[in-house]
């Protein structure tokens, strides 16, 4: 667990932040450009001295108003947006450069491991100009994790890459969520990779924060800044649990239900995070089966909320313990006299796999 309390100047107002992160995971750090992001895991990492603060990581401290432990004395790894190689290094050189092999003690992962993980085993007789931006980003990664660090700082390292080498790391990071036991702090612009990746979110504006916790929950607080964006939605867990090749169709285990959704999409019994945009989920009365949408689900009014003089946004319960954000007008909203406790039918129009 990391307890992290800072408030510090800044040029235009100040870093005031109170934020508890679990012990692992991934923490996406999310706000728009200058609201204080890169200076945050700068006084984390102890590169900017914040005036107060009170940084604690798995109990120990590294910054309180007696004292001050300096960046070289603390576990992070820092991943920046342009991977910062040393050029005259080989990659294998540039991965062992901080190596810590003394820590086969505790959870840090091995050289070996690393290289697997992040698929750069067949690069390491290389030089790094001449490897792809994705190749090197990766590099990097693996570099900062040898060093065996308590904690992993990433500051959007996926935005110096073009769109092709996005998509060929992103499979990567992925595997590394479920095999790393420390905490990742991942900044960026993109709610595509928040979705992705991320377990927990803390939302920022201003050098504060506006929002933190789970980041299935915070896109369902009707308070989060996250709940008016044009592409809000919610994301929940599936399980494949059948591929159906007449159709080309791969059927998804949801609470509640089940989702199709085209092509094949991974083996049986594999777990998936799937998102559905508020837009994209209409309401009726009965199950009719007179749609071409192929996926309906019962769902029960949990909360409506008006959000201006034409929409509403709409709170679902769907199965036992899920939730769904739906988006309609305020006019059908009154046309079909909705109310909480309602039990409608949510028919699907778009489901999207955000996991790889
Ligand atoms: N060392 C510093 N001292 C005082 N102010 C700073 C310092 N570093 C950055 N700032 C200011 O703090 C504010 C936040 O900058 P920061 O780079 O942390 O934002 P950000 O959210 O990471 O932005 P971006 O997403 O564009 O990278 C900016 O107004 C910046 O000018």
């Amino acid at each position: 667990m990391l307890n992290i309390r800072i408030n510090t100047p800044l040029e235009h107002f100040p870093l005031s932040v109170d934020i508890k992160i679990p012990g692992r995971g991934i923490t996406a750090l999310f706000g728009p450009s200058g609201c204080g992001k890169t200076s945050l895991l700068r006084c984390i990492a102890g590169l900017h001295k914040a005036t107060q603060a009170h940084i604690e990581i798995n109990g120990h401290s590294w910054q309180n108003s007696a004292h001050f432990v300096p960046p070289h004395q603390r576990k992070v790894g820092y991943v920046f947006q342009e991977a910062s190689l040393f050029e005259h290094l080989s990659v294998k050189s540039n991965l062992l450069f901080a190596h810590d092999s003394n820590t086969s003690g505790n959870d840090a992962l091995t050289f070996e491991e690393v290289t697997h993980l992040l698929g750069i085993q067949h690069l390491i007789d290389r030089m790094p100009d001449t490897l792809s931006g994705g190749e090197k980003q990766r590099v990097a990664i693996g570099r900062a994790l040898l060093s065996a660090p308590d904690i992993l700082l990433m500051d959007e390292p996926l935005s110096a890459l073009d769109f092709k080498s996005k998509a060929e790391i992103l499979p990567y990071f992925e595997q590394l969520h479920t095999r790393l036991s420390i905490p990742v702090i991942y900044v960026t612009h993109a709610l595509s990779e928040v979705e992705s990746l991320a377990d927990h979110i803390v939302l920022m504006d201003r050098g504060q924060v506006t929002a933190q916790g789970n980041i299935q929950e915070i896109m369902l607080d009707l308070a989060s800044p996250l709940v008016l964006f044009s592409k809000a939605g919610s994301l929940i867990d599936a399980t494949v649990t059948q591929y159906d090749s007449d159709y080309d169709l791969t059927y998804l285990s949801v609470d509640g239900g089940v989702l199709k959704v085209p092509g094949k999409q991974g083996a049986i019994g594999e777990r998936k995070r799937i998102r559905i945009g508020a837009n994209h989920i209409s309401l009726t009365r009965s199950a009719n089966n007179d749609s071409t949408i192929i996926n309906t689900l019962p769902v029960t009014i949990e909360k409506i909320d008006i959000t201006d003089k034409a929409q509403c946004n709409l709170i679902l319960t769907l199965g036992e313990h899920t939730r769904l954000l739906a988006r309609v007008t305020r006019w059908s909203t009154d046309q079909m006299s909705l109310n909480v406790g309602d039990q409608l039918y949510a028919q699907i129009k778009g489901v999207s796999l955000v996991k790889y």
